[in-house]
């Protein structure tokens, strides 16, 4: 029997004196594996899961700001339930993904089944470690429709942050139970007391509730477990109703297919099962199931109450409906609520790199939604890019992960274009133009926007955003707001230093550089997060970027008036960086309408007519250099600006 590294796909070699399997020195893309019962130190795991019932698991998320010690803390757990080694060398173990290790974050909830023996008893707990950033947020709110309670991580150094506040009323608008951990206390500058009360403050949490851990140390993670055991409900469902299955995630496995990941509310399931899905009405037949502990374990059946993989003849990736019910065939069953739907926030389009290898783009996006359910897809076309795709995201560093992703996993080389936000349009008489069957039409590239005279109305999408931060920073903070035409709803104070503001933001305004101004602002000491606010009417205007002259569609950006000056003049600029010289002048306008807001010129490239003229008379010099000069000018007008493809696309980047 041979073992594969889950991360590398190397095979794992034996030793045969001490029986565990390790990683062959080869393996440089790989510096660890997961240790199971297969591999030596492991507890061994029951993998007939029929000893569970539902009264012994508990289901449970960690959720906290970004960087307060969420997937440390779920290391502590693995190693408190023997999952895997008690080693030093453990770090992040449930962020697999290259990206997830490469930048440090978590961006895809992970799930692992832990077993523990508590009071004589072996409980079976479904642990699922969340993404912290505002960007992974639908990660967070789908995980925690399969769970009961959650674990509400504080970093005890930096306080209750934004995106602490948001996922506090994620889980209470869930109902679900929530553990309140203070983690870092052995950090120096730790200050329990002060963020006891601001959990107090913001959250009513009494402080004698609050557990105080290490994560990194592992104090008091333990006594923790317990509490998760003792306070958080067993799941609702039963064994012995009609089998329901919700389907919270799925990925694509080259040699599987696609792979579901299943929350089982009802019944049970077994391999060879027909399962047919409420959404298409397919049946299909389980091939393979399993739980993940955190590796794929497989297992003869799944029961109510507990989460696993399936893997079925599912052979189309679109089939996998994130949110749908999956029940036994011939049975009647009502549908469970699923998922809200994800709410892309942030366009951009992508482009194969070269132009053969569109169908291939088209494969590797399929697949990889399939694993972020959260993107939507549109087909797009740009003259100067070819064919395309424009993608809905949730945020910006949604989309720099995703098109990582792209590269890393799928191997496709992809041109990234300028993000935008999608704005609502109403038009006049819209029912009778053919092309409009609506008055009111959502624009998702500048290049659709429809003449102005046939626009009534145009609005942006804003966001209700919070900050937190220290008090000494309120007055540049508040400027900065403005600048970018926020509206300050409230202000409040969470302790006697730390200040929190509400208000509302144009999206289009914070979508590039916000964030980043504002941590410099603050010397790192402000956390944001924002929600979606809905539309409002806003005074928008389109730019168009003319080269020599001619309107270049795909360089086109909508925004506020009062911003279209500043922005012409440093998309021209950028141009103009980009832009190779050529024999002639070019001209870089950025224009509203028919009004030239911003002109940069490239100057021609100087031949040097002079050069074979050693010395002779002043009026041969001059006579050389008026024909180069009528040259030129015949060039300009009859010249075609070759633009290279990276000229737009450092002009369309931030
Ligand atoms: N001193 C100390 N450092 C800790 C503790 N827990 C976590 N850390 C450190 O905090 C940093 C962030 O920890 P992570 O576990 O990656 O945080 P996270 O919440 O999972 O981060 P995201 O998934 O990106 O949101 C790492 O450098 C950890 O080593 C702790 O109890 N004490």
């Amino acid at each position: 029997m041979k073992y594969l590294c889950s991360f590398c796909r190397a095979f794992l070699v034996r030793n045969y004196k001490t029986s565990k399997f390790y990683l062959p020195r080869y393996s440089i893309n790989c510096d660890r594996f997961y240790s199971t019962d297969n591999f030596g130190s492991g507890r061994k795991i029951y993998t007939d899961l029929s000893q569970y019932p539902v009264e012994r698991i508990r289901n449970f998320s960690i959720i906290a700001h970004i960087d307060h010690g969420k997937s440390t803390l779920a290391d502590r757990l693995l190693e408190i339930t023997d999952t895997i080694p008690r080693d030093k060398s453990n770090k992040q173990v449930l962020d697999k993904l290259q990206v997830e290790r490469e930048r440090g974050i978590t961006v895809k909830a992970q799930t692992a089944s832990l077993i523990y023996n508590y009071k004589g008893e072996d409980y079976l707990l479904n642990l699922i470690d969340t993404p912290g950033h505002v960007d992974f947020n639908y990660e967070v709110s789908r995980s925690l429709a399969a769970c009961q309670g959650v674990v509400l991580l504080v970093d005890a150094n930096q306080g209750v942050q934004a995106q602490t506040v948001a996922n506090f009323y994620m889980a209470f608008e869930s109902n679900l139970v929530i553990i309140p951990v203070l983690n870092k206390i052995d950090l120096k500058g730790a200050q329990p007391d002060i963020v006891t009360q601001q959990m107090k403050t913001l959250f009513d949490i009494d402080p004698h509730t609050v557990h105080k851990i290490s994560a990194k140390a592992g104090t008091g993670v333990e006594e923790l477990l317990h509490t998760v055991i003792e306070d958080i409900p067993p799941p609702n469902g039963s064994r012995e109703a009609v089998t329901r299955a919700l389907l919270f995630d799925s990925t694509y496995d080259q040699y599987k297919g696609v792979v579901g990941y299943f929350s089982i509310i009802d019944g049970m399931l077994t391999k060879g099962n027909k399962i047919t899905s409420y959404h298409n009405k397919k049946t299909y037949e389980i091939q393979d199931l399993g739980f993940m502990h955190p590796l794929e374990e497989p297992t003869n059946s799944l029961y109510a109450g507990q989460v696993g993989y399936i893997i079925c003849n599912m052979r189309n990736a679109k089939e996998a409906q994130v949110g749908d019910t999956y029940y036994l065939q011939n049975t009647e069953v009502q549908p469970l609520p699923g998922f809200k739907a994800a709410k892309p926030m942030v366009f951009a389009g992508i482009y194969p790199s070269d132009q053969s290898e569109f169908n291939s783009l088209r494969n590797a996006i399929e697949k990889l939604t399939l694993n972020d359910a959260s993107v939507s897809v549109h087909i797009d076309s740009s003259p100067a890019l070819g064919q395309g795709f424009r993608l809905g995201y949730l945020g910006l560093l949604h989309m720099d992960v995703f098109s990582q992703r792209l590269e890393q996993e799928h191997n496709a080389s992809v041109i990234t274009s300028c993000p935008n936000v999608p704005y609502k349009i109403k038009i006049k008489g819209a029912k009778n133009i053919k092309k409009f069957t609506t008055d009111e039409i959502t624009i998702l590239n500048p290049c659709h926007l429809p003449d102005k005279q046939m626009i009534v109305e145009m609005s942006e999408p804003v966001v209700t955003g919070t900050i937190l931060m220290p008090d000494d920073y309120i007055g540049d903070v508040t400027s900065l707001c403005l600048e970018r035409r926020g509206e300050i709803i409230d202000q409040s104070y969470i302790d006697n230093k730390r200040i929190m503001i509400k208000l509302q933001l144009p999206l289009n305004e914070i979508l590039i550089d916000f964030y980043d101004e504002l941590k410099s602002l603050t010397s790192g000491y402000a956390s944001f997060d924002y929600e979606d606010a809905g539309y409002k009417v806003s005074t928008l205007v389109k730019v168009d970027f003319l080269i020599n002259n001619k309107a270049v569609d795909e360089l086109s950006i909508i925004c506020h008036t009062s911003r279209a000056r500043v922005i012409a003049k440093n998309v021209c600029i950028k141009l103009t960086e980009s832009i190779p010289k050529q024999l002639f002048t070019i001209s870089v306008q950025g224009a509203v309408g028919g009004k030239i807001l911003a002109r940069q010129d490239i100057k021609a490239l100087r031949k040097d007519v002079l050069a074979k003229c050693y010395g002779g008379d002043i009026t041969r010099k001059e006579k050389l250099l008026k024909r180069q000069a009528e040259g030129k000018k015949k060039m300009r007008k009859i010249g075609k600006v070759e633009i290279p493809k990276d000229a737009f696309i450092n002009a369309l980047k931030r």
